[in-house]
């Protein structure tokens, strides 16, 4: 695999309108784009379309948390947008990871997020998930693939004991990424990409540090450069 195939570039922005030039610019430096909420709320299964014209495979990240029943319609229809990975959240407990599966029907690979990357340990304390970060991440992913997840999204810092505790199949997605001296945003778990690749993780996602360079083609090729 080259190293930019392992880069998912998120395309977080209002419309298609307004993606469109950096998802053309970013494309053919990257392994995969993102349609996460902002874009589908906006636009839709259009959206996925429209990246998916782009040559690259197309990751939609709607982490999807309800009751199995309605994850199971969701997943079915994600799967018919074109899209080829499709997030829900670990933490809707196993018979929904499921229906999720049943709905994506072998189509799209169905990836659990287990603990999103901006909760830092005080804000999982708060929701009443105690004690480290990876014990809880573990758990999830563990239900998860369990449940038959093809994949997790977690964070750099526990993509290692992840990989440890699943093993080899799961495709693990790691966000949380930034390239040595980037501005952390809301992001709490984070890693250079450097890192992130080093402890495991198979694609990175890079939304911010790619959209907002000066130069997202250069940005790209020099997070490749440093995986
Ligand atoms: O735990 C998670 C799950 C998903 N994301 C998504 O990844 C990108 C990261 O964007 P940055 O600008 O590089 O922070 C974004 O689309 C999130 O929705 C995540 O960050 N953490």
């Amino acid at each position: 695999m080259k190293p930019s195939d392992r880069i998912c570039a998120a395309l977080d922005f209002p419309s298609f309108a307004a993606a469109e030039p950096f998802a053309r610019t970013i494309a053919p430096h990257v392994g995969m784009l993102k349609v996460g909420l902002e874009l589908f709320v906006a636009e839709g299964p259009p959206a996925v379309k429209a990246a998916a014209g782009l040559g690259r495979p197309v990751f939609l990240d709607l982490k999807l948390h309800d009751i199995p029943n309605t994850v199971e319609g969701a997943a079915r229809s994600a799967a018919a947008s074109g899209a080829s990975l499709l997030t829900v959240h670990a933490s809707g407990g196993a018979e929904m990871v499921r229906a999720a599966v049943r709905g994506a029907g072998g189509k799209v690979r169905v990836l659990a997020v287990t603990v999103l990357t901006s909760l830092d340990g005080a804000a999982l304390d708060a929701i009443g998930l105690a004690g480290p970060p990876e014990t809880a991440v573990v758990r999830l992913a563990r239900l998860a693939v369990g449940a038959g997840a093809g994949g997790l999204v977690c964070s750099p810092h526990e993509v290692a004991a992840v990989r440890a505790a699943v093993g080899p199949g799961p495709l693990l997605v790691v966000p949380g990424v930034r390239p040595p001296g980037a501005a952390l945003g809301d992001q709490a778990r984070v890693a250079t990409p450097s890192d992130a690749v080093r402890a495991g993780a198979d694609v990175i996602v890079v939304g911010r540090p790619l959209r907002d360079a000066r130069d997202p083609a250069q940005a790209a090729r020099d997070i490749a450069a440093s995986i």
